[in-house]
């Protein structure tokens, strides 16, 4: 189970998860649309074809939701392995900004980016719309109420719930190093985890030391949170071995170079006016371009079928996923009853 926090790379995640449940024939849970009734708590019966008499065996869950255990636990198998990703809420909240603006009451009201960050508490309001994305979104998506005010007992309480829940939690700004802790505990291999950088944005904002500061602290809970688990992050790696964790990203370094030689067109992201196939044209929202990749014309069909997996992005791949799990509809229960036996977990 991948908790998909917004914008810390969980899209580029997700193609890795789709991709092997998608090669190794594992069963999805799935949202009806493309996420779980988000920003809702997340419930079981979100997820389609989930049904509490008859649970159908699930492998795999890591679209967008605002994480709720007791429920999770519903649908996935007891020994389910459970990850997510972090990133600096200063960053994040740069990226945040540019994505949510049209939605968010607080971004929407602010004249711009400078302006928000030197005076978030005149543009925001608790409650108002789409406020989630403004302060705390990762305390939000974890399920926690992001507009608590900081107390290092109340803090320390989610990170508690958390760490007792996630095996694993991962850090945006150490993708590489994140994929071989995850690589390790998963049992997977190399390929399984080589992806292209997806949902980035053509142009960002470099933040000033000072913006960075302010940032943090609008987000005290996020950062708090951050800290702690990059804390354990690097705890992870050294116990893993620093020269051996040097080793294996050099090896994944070159693995993705090999595959963004043989696969793509060009040597880097391009604008979606730059992709002729819907399939692997990337969603635009926000303020700045939003890029994906281009795939080579000139390749045998089964090494095009794969090098296209890899650039898919999330929404034309759930919508695969789904036409494979429901080729007739929901009431098909004969696919529900042939749920693949395998699962990724521990
Ligand atoms: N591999 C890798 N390493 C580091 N950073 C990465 C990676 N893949 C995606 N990204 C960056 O993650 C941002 C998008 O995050 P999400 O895909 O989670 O966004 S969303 O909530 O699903 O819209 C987006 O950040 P910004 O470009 O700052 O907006 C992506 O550039």
């Amino acid at each position: 189970m991948f908790l998909k926090t917004h914008k810390t790379a969980g899209s580029t995640i997700l193609n890795l998860l789709h991709r092997y449940g998608d090669h190794n024939h594992l069963f999805f849970a799935l949202p009806y649309k493309y996420q779980f009734n988000y920003p809702n708590s997340f419930h079981a019966h979100r997820v389609k074809g989930y049904n509490a008499s008859s649970r159908p065996h699930y492998d795999i869950m890591c679209h967008h939701m605002r994480f709720n255990y007791a429920e999770v636990r519903k649908v996935m198998p007891p020994d389910t392995f459970y990850f997510t990703i972090l990133r600096d809420p200063a960053t994040m909240a740069e990226s945040s900004f540019s994505y949510f603006r049209a939605v968010s009451s607080a971004f929407k009201k602010a004249p711009n980016f400078k302006a928000f960050i030197s005076h978030p508490t005149r543009y925001y309001r608790q409650g108002e719309r789409s406020n989630h994305y403004a302060r705390n979104p990762l305390w939000f998506d974890f399920g926690f109420n992001s507009d608590a005010p900081f107390t290092e007992m109340y803090a320390n309480a989610g990170i508690r719930a958390v760490k007792d829940t996630f095996h694993l939690v991962l850090l945006a700004e150490h993708f590489d190093e994140s994929m071989i802790l995850l690589k390790e505990e998963l049992c997977w291999n190399l390929d399984d985890v080589v992806t292209f950088k997806l949902n980035s944005r053509g142009t960002s904002r470099t933040l000033e030391r000072g913006d960075i500061e302010r940032l943090r602290s609008w987000n005290t809970l996020d950062w708090y949170l951050y800290s702690y688990f990059n804390r354990t992050f690097w705890d992870k790696v050294e116990h893993f071995g620093r020269e051996k964790m040097d080793i294996e990203v050099r090896k994944l370094k070159e693995r993705r170079q090999h595959l963004a030689k043989l696969c793509l067109d060009g040597s880097g992201p391009v604008g979606a006016e730059q992709i002729k196939e819907e399939a692997i044209k990337p969603f635009q929202f926000g303020q700045e371009k939003i890029l994906g990749w281009a795939v080579r014309k000139d390749l045998p069909p089964e090494v095009r079928t794969r090098c296209v997996r890899m650039v898919t992005p999330e929404l034309q791949y759930k919508d695969l996923l789904d036409a494979r799990q429901f080729p007739l509809g929901l009431n098909n229960s004969s696919v529900l009853a042939a749920t693949s036996r395998r699962s990724v977990g521990r």
